[in-house]
């Protein structure tokens, strides 16, 4: 059954100056526990999609369901993880990955206990009182995920939130957030630049156009890789298929 719905999705920025068409005539549907990412050269669209996902913004036309509602980024159904990991800076680790189930009003013993667990279990030892100044690039977006899933969000909205890192740490956080996603059993939307990364998180890729931004095609990863660590995936012989599939398919856009 499906999860989320985007339907008809249509969105203009009108500035001063000009108006441009961000998305043009975007549908497409993801059912629950599915691992979608949203790939395609700059300025096709993808950050816009995923703030209308959010709720963050409201499309010109058409529409978004999160399990039959509009979205809303203040209910606890939505996690969002960026690129920067926005962590305060003047608050401890412990006091900022608290601050979703704060701000939510969720905030108990049992949500402290859970969300200091998932620290433990996410590498992260020894940190609850120490300022995020003292972690590395990768700790900290470490943090940031677990604060996105103190909140227990039924769908992750994930903005390139690797893209900062050096290659060794974000095949790491890959891995991890990979293995934590399924553990949890939650939706997933990415949207990245890289093709590797989308091949071995997802189990689909919308690829999208640019100029008007448009869902262009859509590829199934095959069944043997949705199963394995994104790692693993990496070194496989339909990953490099699609792989090269996906290039060409980008190659031939940009020439268009
Ligand atoms: N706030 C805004 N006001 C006006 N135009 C905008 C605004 N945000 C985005 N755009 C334009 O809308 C189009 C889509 O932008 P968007 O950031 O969604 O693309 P993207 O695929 O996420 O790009 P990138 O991969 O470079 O991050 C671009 O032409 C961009 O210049």
């Amino acid at each position: 059954m499906s999860f989320l719905i985007v339907q008809n999705v249509n969105h203009t920025y009108f500035t001063a100056k000009q108006a441009t068409k961000a998305l043009e005539n975007i549908s497409f549907s993801i059912r629950e526990g599915e691992f979608v990412s949203l790939l395609g050269p700059s300025g096709c669209g993808k950050t816009t999609m995923l703030s209308i996902i959010s709720g963050l913004l409201q499309p010109t036309e058409g529409e978004v369901r999160i399990d039959g509602k509009a979205p809303d980024l203040k209910a606890s159904s939505i996690g969002y993880m960026l690129q920067q990991d926005y962590l305060f800076p003047w608050k401890t680790i412990e006091e900022n990955i608290f601050l979703g189930l704060k701000m939510k009003k969720q905030l108990n013993a049992e949500s402290r206990k859970n969300a200091l667990q998932l620290l433990h279990d996410i590498g992260l030892h020894g940190v609850e009182k120490q300022f995020p100044r003292q972690l590395s690039g990768g700790m900290r977006q470490r943090a940031a995920l677990v604060r996105t899933l103190a909140v227990n969000p039924k769908i992750l909205l994930l903005d390139e939130p690797f893209s900062a890192l050096d290659f060794q740490t974000k095949l790491k956080l890959e891995d991890l957030v990979f293995k934590t996603l399924k553990q949890f059993h939650k939706t997933a939307v990415l949207v990245t630049h890289d093709i590797g990364e989308a091949i071995s998180m997802s189990d689909r890729i919308l690829l999208f156009a640019a100029k008007p931004g448009r869902l262009h095609k859509i590829f199934e990863v095959p069944e043997d890789l949705r199963r394995i660590r994104p790692f693993e995936a990496r070194s496989k012989e339909s990953y490099s298929i699609l792989f090269n599939e996906i290039w060409k398919e980008l190659e031939s856009l940009e020439n268009s």
